[in-house]
């Protein structure tokens, strides 16, 4: 029997939850068989669109669905310049949708194709936010009585509370923050959750890249006394040689990753051992084929997994990272968003958490659908983010 070739690719651009998504779906000669892949980079949905039905799809339309390895090197290649977002989200889609169809041709979900189950699900965690350490401390309980023992709390979304900007004349509009009053605000915080709520849960916090590497140096070692399980993000991609002195300052567990796009920048965090779990948007990284290298690369220098799991990454990359989680010994936690009713109808198949943990199914390759009539009924919308704006007190731009 003849291989199957890929005969069309398609994007389909929905938001069933308000955020933009961007699905790939690879056709192949067999009209029963496609597959489904994540390219979400969802503030600039409609040039990872152009990249995949411009270049990709007349790159890829009539090559062997088989050959993933072939196809993943010489796309990454084919526009020369590489490793940028928009080009590795288009891959990352097309990356995922052929896993999902080799899936689909074996029987097998991907889990199997993976060499099998080293746990039946995977941890996860919430992420829990408030105006008031109050409010966050009734959000953390919410979680904790549906079962969840890992939740990630941030205060005022990530640029903390308690804050009396004081701006010059003329100063631009945007999303300003005190990164000091952030700091105290969320000391006070981690203070409040530890008196209040305990020791026995496991509680997480993300900087965002919010802070000057000094002040991430000091802040780590304010938030050590707390017993976090991991502080993500503390630095900006652009200052990760920073790590090396949080290191020495405490033993706080560090994360680290989802603006990461090229190798390099994860390569000397893990072989020189500054961080703890790596947190990439697989999304965002070139999709599973990639991942799969990351997370062995990890598991020789005692790095765990933390693939980023927002509401920016559709079900179709949640599924990805599911089989992935539960097939990887050095699976660390699952970032967990939730699913509204919305999401589920457009995508059949979405990964179910009970109790903390969340499962695949057993269904062959991905085991996750798109309904593309219904996902019609979302329309995504092409505005400006704001949040991206983030602004010191003095007007000037920040990493957000
Ligand atoms: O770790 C997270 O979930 C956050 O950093 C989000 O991905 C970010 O705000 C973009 O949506
Ligand atoms: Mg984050």
């Amino acid at each position: 029997m003849e291989n199957l070739k890929i005969r069309n690719i398609k994007t389909i651009l929905t938001a069933p939850e308000g955020i933009n998504l961007v699905v790939v779906k690879v056709e192949t000669t067999d009209p029963e068989i496609y597959g489904v892949g994540c390219a979400t980079f969802t503030q600039r949905y409609l040039t990872v669109q152009n990249a995949i039905e411009q270049y990709m799809k007349p790159l890829l339309v009539g090559k062997d669905v088989n050959s993933i390895n072939d196809i993943w090197h010489s796309s990454i290649v084919s526009g020369y310049w590489r490793n940028g977002p928009v080009l590795n989200n288009a891959l990352s889609g097309v990356d995922m949708a052929l896993w999902d169809i080799k899936g689909k041709m074996a029987g097998m979900p991907l889990y199997e194709l993976f060499g099998g189950k080293v746990r039946e699900g995977a941890a996860v965690y919430r992420h829990a936010d408030g105006g008031s350490v109050g409010q966050v401390e009734e959000n953390v309980r919410a979680y904790m009585e549906q079962g969840y023992r890992y939740i990630r709390c941030q205060m005022g979304t990530y640029g903390g509370v308690g804050q009396s900007i004081v701006s010059p004349e003329g100063a631009p509009a945007g999303a300003y923050y005190d990164p000091k009053a952030y700091m105290k605000s969320i000391v006070g915080l981690f203070e409040h959750l530890r008196a209040q709520v305990g020791w026995d849960i496991e509680l997480l916090h993300d900087i965002h890249e919010r802070l000057t590497p000094i002040d991430a140096v000091n802040f780590a070692k304010k938030l050590e006394p707390f017993q976090l399980f991991f502080l993500e993000d503390a630095l900006p991609p652009e200052q990760v040689e920073w790590f090396r002195l949080i290191r020495q300052h405490s033993s706080i567990p560090l994360a680290m990753g989802e603006l990461f796009n090229n190798p390099n920048e994860w390569m000397p965090l893990i072989t020189n051992r500054l961080i703890d779990y790596i947190r990439v948007h697989i999304s965002q990284i070139g999709g599973i084929t990639p991942a799969r290298k990351l997370a062995a690369l990890c598991d020789s220098f005692g790095v765990r997994t933390a693939w980023h799991g927002p509401g920016d990454t559709s079900p179709v990359g949640h599924a990805a990272h599911v089989h992935l989680d539960v097939s990887t010994i050095n699976f660390g936690i699952q970032e967990w968003n939730g699913f509204n009713d919305a999401i589920r109808e457009v995508f059949p198949g979405c990964p179910e958490v009970r109790n903390g943990y969340v499962y695949p199914n057993d269904k062959p390759g991905l085991g996750i659908d798109i309904d593309e009539k219904l996902a019609a009924k979302y329309p995504c919308e092409n505005v400006l983010p704001t949040w991206t704006n983030a602004r010191l007190p003095d007007g000037s731009p920040m990493t957000p």
